[in-house]
């Protein structure tokens, strides 16, 4: 067996012979889920499409199981590989139960007639995306969200060695998202099938891919597991981020910070802090963080969102300089929030600081 399930080698995608993207090399195993990501226009239906054979090659190779495929009969690739475009398909008069038994066709004889065990994997692939009490419905009448997870039902009673789906999450609501995701990793961790998808939720490739291709411009800009990938630098490259900005420890975007003169102090510690630059931020009002040791995970938020930010070194004491800079703060700012700040023996300087700020008229403990 070959040490890849599918490889691409110096692949070229395109149009009209002329290439989009070109150099492409990517490898994945049996049993992997790899995501393609990357912003609008990039080329990753284009790469899905030339690899499904809905676009004709323009330079290099893609092997399944070392077979080029070019070698590669199409009746063969359908019975190997099972694909949810965003395409929409047309249907006349089908029900969802007929759509999703069109997933079986590579299996039935030339009149298409299921048998009993057809049925059943049928019946098991709609109760798999809780779509049972819709499979009577005519498929043109149903919601975007439901066709979605009947195209997902239709490749899994396809029982394929690869699935490739383009954006199949596009559609579904949270619930339903993080379902098909979790449908996804069982199909490969449990049956070794292959998973090679598009997301725009790079939140959730960050958890569920176990390799990821940022695709952007001519050339793939990165390929490596997610923690190879997600770090602030490479999505904000990617997606040329200058409105906001990348949070790699949560996998979060957030909006661009208000940037200006600090109107109020939030002073915080373990996370209570963060609800409050959010609304702060919505306000539109520029702030000051501090005084945060780089290890909180309110350090984390103020980074991206606060105008200034006053820090100590983790476990550290915290130093003249510092409290002199926070006291400076203070004065500068309107308004001073004490959202919550655990004071233990390293930073107990925090309780000289919320006094003067007491002292000052200008503490408040209720912002949200
Ligand atoms: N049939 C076509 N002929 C020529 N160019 C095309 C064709 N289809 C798409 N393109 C172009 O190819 C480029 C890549 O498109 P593609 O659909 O692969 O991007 P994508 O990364 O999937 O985008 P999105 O995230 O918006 O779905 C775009 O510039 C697009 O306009």
């Amino acid at each position: 067996m070959a040490e890849y399930y599918l490889l691409t080698k110096d692949l070229a995608v395109g149009y009209q012979g002329k290439a989009l993207i070109h150099d492409i090399n990517f490898g994945i195993c049996k049993g992997e889920i790899v995501t393609l990501i990357g912003p609008n226009g990039s080329g990753k239906s284009t790469i899905l499409k030339s690899i499904t054979r809905q676009l004709r090659l323009v330079g290099g190779k893609v092997f399944f199981d070392d077979t080029s495929l070019t070698n590669i009969s199409y009746k063969e690739l359908s019975s190997r590989m099972a694909v949810v475009l965003t395409e929409r398909i047309r249907t006349e008069l089908m029900t969802c139960h007929d759509i999703v038994a069109t997933g079986r066709y590579p299996y039935t004889g030339r009149l298409g007639i299921l048998t009993a065990e057809d049925e059943r994997i049928v019946d098991e692939a709609m109760a798999a995306v809780h779509a049972q009490e819709i499979g009577n419905r005519d498929f043109n009448a149903i919601s975007d969200g439901q066709k979605q997870r009947i195209m997902l039902a239709r490749a899994i009673c396809q029982e394929p060695e690869i699935i490739v789906l383009d954006e199949p999450t596009s559609y579904l609501d949270i619930r339903y998202k993080l379902e098909l995701l979790d449908i996804l990793k069982r199909m490969a961790k449990k049956k070794g099938i292959t998973v090679l998808m598009s997301l725009h939720e790079i939140d959730l490739a960050q958890k569920c891919a176990d390799k990821i291709v940022c695709v952007r411009g001519e050339e793939i800009m990165a390929y490596g597991t997610p923690e190879e990938v997600f770090h602030e630098e490479t999505i904000e490259k990617l997606y040329d981020l200058d409105n906001g900005s990348y949070n790699p420890l949560s996998g979060s975007l957030e909006l661009k910070k208000t940037e200006g003169e600090p109107e109020v102090f939030v002073i915080s510690s373990g996370g209570n802090g963060t609800p409050i630059y959010r609304k702060l931020q919505r306000e539109g009002r520029p702030f000051a963080a501090g005084i945060l040791y780089t290890n909180d995970v309110d350090y984390q938020a103020a980074r991206v969102l606060a105008s200034k930010i006053i820090t100590e070194e983790p476990f550290e004491e915290i130093s003249d300089n510092t409290y002199k800079n926070a006291e400076n703060m203070i004065d500068r700012c309107q308004i001073v929030v004490d959202a919550g700040v655990h004071i233990g023996s390293c930073n107990h300087r925090m309780r000289n600081l919320l006094q003067y700020a007491q002292e000052k008229g200008k503490l408040k403990r209720d912002y949200l």
